[in-house]
């Protein structure tokens, strides 16, 4: 069964919410190793108590700060990453509960105990891939291949090549594919780049990769704060070296040097066939007696597709000898870290709280989105984690994009920190985000 290992975090209060209130919160143990947690808002009037089902790891305090959460978190996956398996990192909560703070953090100081998981993990990886390179100097370097992209309604925004739009496709292989604009190449090429990525042979030249990126990333008007991430930002980073990624860019040079052979049988096989086909005196269709298909023009249209066809399977197979044939077995190996887009708390009648008056129409609108994504990555980590045959990954496009983490994380696992916030007014939010996460947590046990 997959693991989802479930953490909590509390954030401080800010000096406007520590006037107005703290609620009471405790963190219990009864069911060891899991914990579970109970609040109860300062008015009756704001809700009820509540107690969580045993379901977290770990409940971080507000006085904790990143680096303790890292140490407990997240740096005891680094020796799995380093023996090739992939580890992913969710962080979940309402808007302005932490979310970013935690995975991206706002303070890029590498020394800085506020760094963000993300940067602390590849701080962390950058050393080790340093000790591999120099215990094994005759291999080929190794370095982190880092990706970055937002999600927004149905596509995706590279944040690493000017904000491009791609689309997320299943393709024939039911793998799903980030793709950019086709482009049109002389000799009728035709090339779909796909999402970019930079290739990072130090910390310091992946530190400045991401920050720069970061500043394009889509902030908007949430149920609490003006400046919140109306997307999910997807960071994933890969342990690479240069044969692979050369190996990758030949794969994409065939693939794309198929796309007009392929386009090119298919049409001649439509125009034979259409050819042999009449319209009749009384308006059917039927053979046309005039003409006899080529079948020869046909065969040929398709043994040179077969020919592409197998330089694209060559290519595959160089990928995986390539991957089996390497002296680590880290190489390819991915950690991906997902700040989700603020969860929005809407009132039971449907209504936002008070404070979204400034939020436009479009703002509630892709916060009823966000929600809904929410809920499709809920039931895609509860079925994965049961070890389902079906997993509903098609439900949204949040799924769909994370697909191939959840189908190459049998060999790895993913990490769950919902951060949730003390103040009294947002108890229901909290609630709410405890909710979710110990769902998930219990269909875990
Ligand atoms: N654990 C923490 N310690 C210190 N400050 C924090 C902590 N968590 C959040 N904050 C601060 O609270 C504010 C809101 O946090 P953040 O932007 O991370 O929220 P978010 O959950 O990402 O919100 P949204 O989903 O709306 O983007 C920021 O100023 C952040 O620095």
């Amino acid at each position: 069964m997959a693991t989802i290992n479930v953490f909590a975090r509390w954030r401080p209060l800010s000096q406007p919410e520590a006037k107005r209130g703290e609620l009471n919160r405790k963190t219990l143990s009864d069911r060891p190793p899991l914990l579970a947690v109970s609040m109860q808002p300062q008015a009756p009037a704001e809700g009820r108590s509540w107690t969580s089902s045993p379901a977290f790891h770990a409940v971080f305090e507000p006085e904790d700060d990143n680096h303790k959460v890292y140490n407990d978190v997240i740096a005891p996956n680094i020796p799995k990453v380093l023996r090739g398996e992939n580890c992913s990192v969710f962080a979940y909560g309402h808007s302005g509960s932490g979310k970013t703070h935690t995975i991206l953090g706002y303070d890029y100081d590498q020394n800085s105990q506020k760094l963000g998981l993300c940067l602390a993990a590849a701080k962390q990886l950058f050393d080790a891939l340093y000790d591999l390179n120099e215990k094994r100097r005759g291999e080929e370097e190794l370095g982190i291949g880092l990706s970055l992209f937002e999600l927004r309604k149905k596509s995706a925004f590279d944040l690493l090549n000017h904000h491009n739009q791609c689309h997320i496709r299943e393709g024939p292989d039911g793998k799903v594919h980030i793709r950019g604009e086709t482009e049109i190449l002389a000799g009728g090429k035709v090339r779909v780049r796909p999402i970019v990525q930079r290739l990072c042979w130090t910390f310091e030249s992946f530190q400045q990769e991401l920050v720069q990126a970061l500043s394009q990333r889509t902030t908007g008007v949430s149920t609490v704060h003006d400046q919140s991430s109306r997307t999910h930002a997807v960071i994933e980073l890969e342990v690479i070296n240069q044969s692979l990624i050369d190996a990758r860019q030949a794969l994409f040079d065939r693939q794309s040097e198929l796309v007009p052979v392929g386009k090119r049988a298919t049409d001649i096989r439509i125009e034979e066939e259409s050819k042999a086909y009449m319209q009749l005196a009384d308006g059917r269709w039927g053979p046309n007696p005039d003409y006899q298909i080529n079948q020869e023009r046909i065969d040929m249209a398709e043994a040179e597709k077969a020919q592409y066809e197998a330089h694209v399977t060559a290519a595959e197979q160089k990928i995986e000898a390539i991957l089996e044939a390497n002296a680590f077995p880290c190489l390819g190996a991915k950690m991906v870290f997902v700040d989700l887009a603020g969860a929005e708390f809407y009132d039971d009648n449907g209504t936002t709280r008070p404070q979204t008056t400034r939020q436009t129409p479009q703002e509630r609108q892709e916060g009823r989105q966000i929600n809904t994504d929410l809920l499709a990555l809920k039931e895609v980590m509860g079925a994965w984690s049961q070890g389902q045959k079906r997993i509903p990954f098609r439900s949204s496009t949040l799924t769909m994009a994370l697909r191939e983490h959840f189908m190459s994380a049998g060999k790895g696992n993913s990490t769950i920190i919902v951060t949730i916030s003390p103040a009294t007014d947002q108890y229901k939010a909290t609630l709410n985000s405890l909710k979710y996460a110990s769902l998930v947590g219990a269909a875990r046990v």
